[in-house]
């Protein structure tokens, strides 16, 4: 599903409107009537339940008033409060103002230095309360009075849907303007806007609720969005379907160097996770010394043990080994507690330079490759590196603070200029091809924030490729599966209790219900 800002969205409505004859009046109609019935389930029942609906002056305030004017004639108690002045709401928003006016619903205009107590007081008394100041018009920080009026409804601790984006949020960015409200959910209209998925806004937009509002397919289509949101619906897609007359060596065979002493858990979580996402067959490079410990922990793969550079540390002395089964193989991934080294350093040069398998790069790879970037340009496969944000500032040179303010662009710069996939970890993990293409991913909780959560992910990415999915398609595919092994492991044993071990044994579910069986 494509992501837009909030420019390419006022462009869908400008053509539906001016294109397609469908009168703005009428997609806010639609969209005011999507929040309404939100509302409804929200509420469970309308009898004795009491609606405050929050507005601003522009066309989200609009939608605002069409949810008031269907809640009034649904009998509920709902009180309208214009967070600004009456007199400059125009076009739309003021035909569906005047509406409401003529029905004497209740209204109540909010003005600068009226006391936070009197709306603070006032919204004790309500239910819900839904967020219509602003919309993907927000353009500039929000003045102390509208502010103070978004820490209201946020210290009244009341439930609240947000109407398209949490007002304070910025559609084109999702930064803060100053304060933004913390919705539980979010009725977003027709396409996901950045603001809502990109950190810190996707912190505030709560659960993501996208509504048709009547936007021509065609439309949609002609929006030149690079940047979209993995969906189940997608997934699904993307994932093959298994035939009765196959064997393992079907499904891929998997080649992971993985491990160091003290680090033979990530080798493992890993190799489980390659085998849970379907694979047909992985085979660990293993330290020697650390071979016996492995072939305890793993029942299902197959240990290399390989001469070691000084005890538990893989050495390039058999490279050729490494390098013939390399070649055996549909998919590798080097980096899961390798240890950092220059013996891996020269295993990855020797990789790059001679092997044309698809590599997935992680932990210990990819702080060997911060400082010899160059290495990258070596590349004749397809890689994927799976960087969190401080080991992203290692490879970029970028603070961190600054490339979590910017992570879509940043994953995108990257990926075009070294030629290889990106997936920059974190709240909402970016997906970036060298083609441009970009994806966002909506699934996961902080309960993934866990040792071997990233080692768990470079599994199920390499899994998938060696099972024949296009690298950049199956590397999104696992992002999304991943973070929703997560939440179903977050379900059962909660956000505090998980580790990373539950993520692998919850794959088994998540991939179940994408695939249904
Ligand atoms: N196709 C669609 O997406 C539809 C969207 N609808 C709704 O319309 C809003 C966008 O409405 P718009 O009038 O462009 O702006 P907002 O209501 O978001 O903002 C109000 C108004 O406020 C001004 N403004 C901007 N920043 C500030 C600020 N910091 N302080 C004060 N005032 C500010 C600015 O001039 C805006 O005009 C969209 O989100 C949907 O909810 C339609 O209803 C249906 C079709
Ligand atoms: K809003």
């Amino acid at each position: 599903m494509k992501i837009v800002n909030n420019t390419q969205m006022k462009q869908l409505d400008r053509m539906t409107i001016e294109r397609y004859g469908i009168p703005g009046v009428l997609l806010m109609e639609n969209a005011g009537i999507a929040v309404f019935q939100e509302v409804v389930r929200h509420l469970q029942n309308l009898i004795g339940k009491k609606v405050a609906i929050v507005c601003g002056r522009g066309n989200n305030g609009g939608d605002g008033f069409v949810v008031a004017r269907h809640l009034f004639q649904h009998k509920v108690e709902v009180k309208v409060f214009i967070a600004g002045n009456p007199a400059v709401i125009g076009g739309d928003a003021k035909t569906n103002f005047e509406i409401l006016k003529l029905l004497e619903a209740p209204i109540e205009v909010l003005s600068p230095g009226e006391g936070r107590s009197d709306l603070s007081n006032q919204l004790k008394e309500y239910d819900l309360i839904v967020d219509a100041i602003f919309g993907i018009g927000l353009d500039r920080n929000i003045d102390a009075f509208i502010q103070d009026v978004i820490e209201t409804i946020n210290v009244s601790e009341k439930p609240v849907i947000s109407i398209d984006i949490p007002s304070g949020v910025s559609a084109a960015t999702g930064c803060i303007c100053g304060t933004a409200v913390r919705a539980e959910k979010t009725v977003v209209f027709q396409l996901p806007k950045l603001g809502n998925i990109n950190y810190p806004g996707s912190d505030y937009t709560g659960e993501i609720l996208i509504k048709n509002i009547g936007i021509p397919q065609k439309v949609i289509d002609s929006i030149n969005s690079e940047i979209q949101m993995i969906t189940m619906d997608w997934v699904k897609k993307i994932i093959p379907k298994r035939k009765a007359d196959t064997h393992k060596g079907d499904y891929g065979r998997v080649y992971i160097v993985a491990g160091s002493t003290g680090m033979t858990g990530a080798a493992m979580l890993t190799c489980e996770a390659v085998l849970r996402s379907g694979a047909g067959l992985v085979k660990v490079a293993i330290p020697q010394s650390l071979n016996n410990i492995m072939e305890i922990r793993l029942t299902e793969a197959i240990t290399v043990p390989l001469p070691e550079l000084k005890k538990g540390v893989v050495g390039i002395s058999d490279i050729e080994k490494i390098m013939k089964t390399m070649s055996q193989s549909d998919a590798v991934a080097v980096g899961p507690g390798s240890g950092q080294s220059r013996e891996l350093e020269e295993v990855l040069r020797n990789i790059f330079e001679n092997s044309t398998t698809p590599i997935v790069l992680d932990a210990d790879a990819l702080n060997s490759l911060a400082n010899r970037k160059e290495l990258l340009k070596l590349l004749k496969s397809p890689a994927v590196l799976t960087p969190h944000p401080m080991e992203m500032s290692r490879l970029t040179q970028i603070a961190v603070e600054d490339i979590q303010k910017n992570r879509v662009e940043v994953a995108r710069e990257f990926a075009q200029k070294w030629n290889v996939i990106i997936v920059l970890k974190g709240a909402r993990t970016v997906v970036a091809a060298p083609s441009g293409e970009t994806f966002i991913n909506t699934t996961g909780n902080p309960g993934m924030a866990t040792a071997g959560s990233g080692d768990v992910l470079t599994g199920i990415i390499t899994g998938f490729i060696a099972q024949g999915i296009e690298p950049v398609q199956a590397t999104a595919a696992a992002v999304y599966i991943h973070g929703l092994a997560g939440d179903k492991a977050a379900a059962e044993l909660g956000e505090y209790g998980m580790m990373a071990g539950d993520i692998v044994t919850h794959l088994p579910c998540a991939l179940k219900e994408i695939v249904g069986k």
